[in-house]
């Protein structure tokens, strides 16, 4: 599957910087000049040496001379490099080994370093020995490197271009390489394409004359669909991330190989159409509005991020009927939200917010009233979940009475007592905390009338969303004396960056404490999130689980082992099972594994299957009626 008619294709490969992620002769200065004192100085002028050459502003033969005589290098030095330069293959000719050894008989290594390092290195991957073509060292009577084997082209000027119309070589030739003089091959009309291998090093004067670019060799052998250890290069998936989400998740999809563009807002409509495309993973928090609109501008995405609790902003339905999978972090800033509000609900109850500003003003106003205790009181929270329970806990600890409402049917936590209604609840407390979900229907959830119900003097704090509590009759409670102190993080209308003005009608009202929406925000709550929500996004893109999604079957899967995962999400119709395994059947499909979950909405298949199957047999399950997206993963 995915390979081609090879006999008649040659891959040149170069060894510094592309085979291996470092130049050698870096590396065996690194050990030659063990306890100079100026041993920082002369490796600085061998990189800089290296990076001329490869950058074609001085020749090879200058290049080489000059850096051995810095070198001052010995044959003893050289088992200590080899030792090194086997921990410095890079990355993705490791991974693709299988392709090296498979096609040996078509792949050359072609270098201007030494074949005493490189067939070592080359050969434990598969690559022949007799098509190692590299220099050689010369040594002196005490076996001290002293140059190299100057009658072997490669080390002369254009000595590749020489070697490779000497090799007659019949076929399509590609070279992959970081350095200008494997462009030269290509330069000269010897090869069909030169790739310029970017994984260890981007040179820009080598990038510019290159047909491609390959981040990796994945990427060569995807460009070319030749058989790969990945899928997909990873190189090619493209991470965008908003709002200022943790740098550790930045770091996370780095490592993976991902390309991540990172922006500190949040965008608006027109902004997220535009920056969406192309994208394959969106990452953003409780601000960035991925509406319908969004979603069809988004060509390539398949998973969004909520790098927070609330998944409101997102249109879950749309994505759900896109075959785009949702993740958020359900727990990971519940207890930075309940510290906040155990905190907020003493200060208000105290007065301190009145008394503070009162000092800033230089007025000394020592009294006890309208100051009270939480211990004892009647604490009301609206919404039994993640927040609720935990705060529940929490308060009773500092001796709450607890009274909860929730629209489901929740276990009590310790003495906490359910309340049948909200009215109920409304008219017992004496602090209230809103902690439902975003949902619309919750839209104007506390109102005039809810207000008019409460106790006279009541605290009230609202850290969950918004659009929950209708502001204006808010504003009229505190300035009846309804509420005595309220906390309010989350508004109706909220800046898109710190850098626009809140503008809002609880401002400058008395003991009022406003925050901007930093319930969760705290190092603790933000690092936690910055894990947790990269992980489960890689498990969906590497793996194809989706346990914590918000909108798709949740299934953990197991790591895909020597099979070729095929994952089917369509619209759940009865049926579309049996055409994928009439299919199956029908190719003789040796299946290893197979998970289906469905919603109401959608279903999702998981077949893992042995290697060797036709690629029809993926078009056939494209193909099927009411297919929303279909994946290969290996
Ligand atoms: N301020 C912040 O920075 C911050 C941080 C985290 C979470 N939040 C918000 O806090 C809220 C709660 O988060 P969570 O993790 O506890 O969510 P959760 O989903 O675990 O709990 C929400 C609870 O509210 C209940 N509910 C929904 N509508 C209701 C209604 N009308 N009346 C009574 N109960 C209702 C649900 O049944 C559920 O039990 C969410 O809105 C979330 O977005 C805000
Ligand atoms: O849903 C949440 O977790 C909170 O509202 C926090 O959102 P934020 O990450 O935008 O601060």
């Amino acid at each position: 599957m995915l390979t081609k008619q090879l006999e008649q294709t040659y891959f040149v490969i170069d060894f510094d910087s592309t085979f291996t992620k470092v130049e050698a002769l870096d590396v065996l200065g690194e050990i030659s000049l063990i306890g100079r004192p100026d041993r920082d100085d002369v490796l600085a002028q061998i990189k800089a040496i290296t990076d001329r050459g490869m950058a074609g502003e001085i020749s090879l033969a200058q290049s080489l001379e000059l850096r051995l005589k810095l070198l001052n290098a010995h044959r003893d030095h050289l088992p200590a490099l080899i030792e090194t330069l086997m921990t410095k293959v890079s990355d993705s000719f490791q991974r693709n080994r299988v392709f090296l050894a498979e096609n040996a008989e078509q792949i050359f290594i072609v270098s201007s370093g030494f074949k005493e390092f490189i067939v070592p290195i080359v050969t434990a991957l598969g690559i022949k020995e007799e098509h190692v073509f590299a220099n050689t060292f010369t040594y002196d009577g005490n076996g001290n490197i002293i140059g190299c084997d100057c009658d072997n082209p490669l080390a002369t000027d254009k000595g590749k271009v020489k070697l490779i119309r000497d090799m007659k070589l019949d076929g399509d030739i590609y070279v992959i390489g970081d350095g200008y003089t494997d462009y030269e091959i290509r330069e000269a009309g010897l090869a069909n394409k030169f790739y310029a291998f970017t994984e260890n090093v981007l040179r820009p004067s080598v990038v510019e004359k290159a047909d491609h670019i390959a981040p990796s060799l994945d990427d060569f052998l995807f460009d070319n669909k030749l058989s790969r250890s990945l899928s997909y290069p990873k190189s090619r998936i493209k991470v965008l991330l908003l709002e200022n989400v943790h740098p550790v998740a930045l770091q996370l999809f780095e490592q993976e190989g991902f390309q991540v563009e990172l922006r500190k807002g949040a965008l608006d409509e027109d902004e997220l159409i535009e920056a969406i495309q192309g994208v394959h993973i969106l990452g953003i928090r409780s601000k960035t509005m991925v509406t319908r609109r969004v979603l069809e501008s988004a060509n390539k995405l398949m998973t969004v991020g909520a790098f927070c609790i609330g998944t409101n902003q997102i249109d879950l339905q749309a994505c759900t009927e896109r075959g785009i999978a949702v993740f958020n972090a359900p727990y990971s800033n519940t207890r930075s939200v309940v510290e906040l509000a155990i905190g907020e609900i003493i200060m208000l109850i105290r007065n301190v917010v009145t008394k503070s500003n009162q000092m800033h003003a230089g007025v000394w106003d020592k009294s006890a009233t309208n100051s009270f205790e939480v211990r004892g009181k009647k604490l009301g929270l609206v919404g039994y979940g993640n927040i609720g329970t935990q705060l529940s806990v929490v308060a009773e600890a500092l001796g709450m009475e607890v009274y909860f409402y929730d629209v489901v049917d929740k276990l009590s936590l310790g003495n906490a007592r359910k309340c049948k209604s909200l009215d109920e609840l409304l008219a017992i407390a004496d602090i209230i905390s809103l902690h439902t979900d975003g949902r619309k229907d919750n839209k104007n959830l506390i109102g005039a009338r809810e207000f008019s119900l409460m106790k006279k003097g009541v605290i009230f704090l609202n850290l969950s969303r918004g659009h929950i509590v209708d502001i204006q009759a808010l504003v009229e409670a505190i300035k009846s004396g309804q509420v005595a102190g309220t906390g309010i993080d989350v508004f109706p209308y909220e800046p898109k960056t710190n850098a626009e003005a809140f503008i809002n009608e609880l401002r400058g009202l008395p003991n009022v404490i406003l925050t901007p929406h930093i319930g969760g925000s705290t190092e603790e709550a933000q690092e936690n999130i910055g894990n947790f929500v990269p992980a489960k996004l890689l498990e969906y893109i590497n793996n194809g689980s989706t346990y914590g999604s918000v909108n798709f079957p949740e299934l953990q899967l197991p790591l895909l082992k020597d099979s070729h995962r095929l994952l089917h999400i369509h619209t759940n119709m009865p049926g579309i099972l049996a055409r994928m395994n009439n299919i199956f059947a029908k190719y003789n499909i040796n299946i290893r594994g197979q998970y289906l979950k469905t919603t109401e909405d959608i279903g999702y298949v998981i077949t893992d299957v042995a290697k060797n199957y036709s690629d029809e047999v993926v078009e056939e399950l494209k193909a099927i009626d009411n297919t929303i997206k279909f994946r290969l993963l290996y």
